[in-house]
């Protein structure tokens, strides 16, 4: 299975940014792709009060419109995060993977918020709009199992472990990390969560100035099971391209069976009974 993560620069424009990813899902398919992974704020990049008012049902319009374009193309479609309608005046940041038939194969909210003042000035509080999601999602797709994350719950090891023990083989990281963290932490997080957990990561990304002073990271990458770094985006809107082998993920964890010599739980109590 070929995999694509996108690399956008999403705006506060959502018919445009809307185009953009659909001519991005559609130039993947054409280079191979059979699994289409789209970034956080694929919808909007903007304000708290437009994403608010741009909210829908999880099955309305502009997640159909990711739903359709993965049946008319027959793949594997994540649409990376859209605002989903939660309580009046807020919203869930949510993930939707579809399958070929364009079905919602595993619906994902996002479960840690960016509630942090960085020292470049930016201030964020995700939580004074965004409810936080309650559940860890693995999903079957047919060329393996994908557990879902989204940006900043990358800095949460326990909630990959806990993915991978419920049989991840594919952690899907879709992300808006900031460029002021991203420099330092993005690629070091990544390939530390697909090395610990012997699992590939596709974390797709935005890129560049959204407006408002905003900047993202970008380097939307493919890491595999080994920690290496097998597909990158180059600077602006793109994609990057890799295979996701399941001899590979086997190779490797017939080699280092690591998952399987855990001793220690979260809560920090020994076990000797999680052996593999
Ligand atoms: O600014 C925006 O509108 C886009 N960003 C987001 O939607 C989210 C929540 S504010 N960003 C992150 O989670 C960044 C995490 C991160 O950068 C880190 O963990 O270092």
């Amino acid at each position: 299975m070929i995999a694509a993560a996108v690399q956008l620069t999403s705006t506060e424009d959502r018919a445009r940014n809307l185009r953009e990813a659909m001519r991005w899902i559609d130039e993947a398919h054409r280079r191979g792709a059979g699994f289409v992974a789209l970034p956080e704020n694929v919808d909007l990049m903007g304000s708290e009060e437009a994403k608010i008012a741009g909210a829908e049902a999880v099955d309305g319009p502009t997640f159909q419109a990711f739903a359709a374009r993965a049946k008319a193309l027959g793949i594997w479609v994540l649409a990376g995060t859209l605002a989903e309608r939660a309580s009046p005046g807020r919203i869930f940041n949510t993930s939707v993977l579809y399958d070929p038939e364009g079905a919602a194969a595993a619906v994902y909210r996002k479960v840690h918020l960016f509630d942090v003042d960085l020292a470049d000035g930016v201030r964020y509080r995700e939580s004074r709009v965004v409810e936080s999601g309650r559940e860890l999602v693995v999903a079957e797709a047919g060329f393996g199992r994908v557990g879902l994350s989204i940006c900043y719950d990358l800095r949460f090891p326990e909630l990959f472990r806990a993915l991978a023990q419920k049989g991840a083989e594919i952690l899907a990281v879709p992300s808006a990390f900031t460029l002021h963290t991203g420099k330092d932490h993005w690629e070091v997080l990544l390939r530390a969560r697909a090395i610990e957990n012997t699992a590939y990561v596709i974390a797709p990304a935005q890129v560049g100035r959204h407006g408002a002073g905003r900047t993202t990271y970008g380097n939307a990458m493919i890491v595999d099971p080994w920690g290496a770094v097998i597909a990158r985006c180059s600077d602006g809107p793109g994609i990057c391209l890799a295979e996701l082998s399941p001899e590979v993920l086997l190779r490797v964890r017939r080699e280092l069976p690591s998952l399987g010599h855990r001793r220690v739980g979260v809560s920090g109590s020994f076990s000797d009974t999680d052996r593999g």
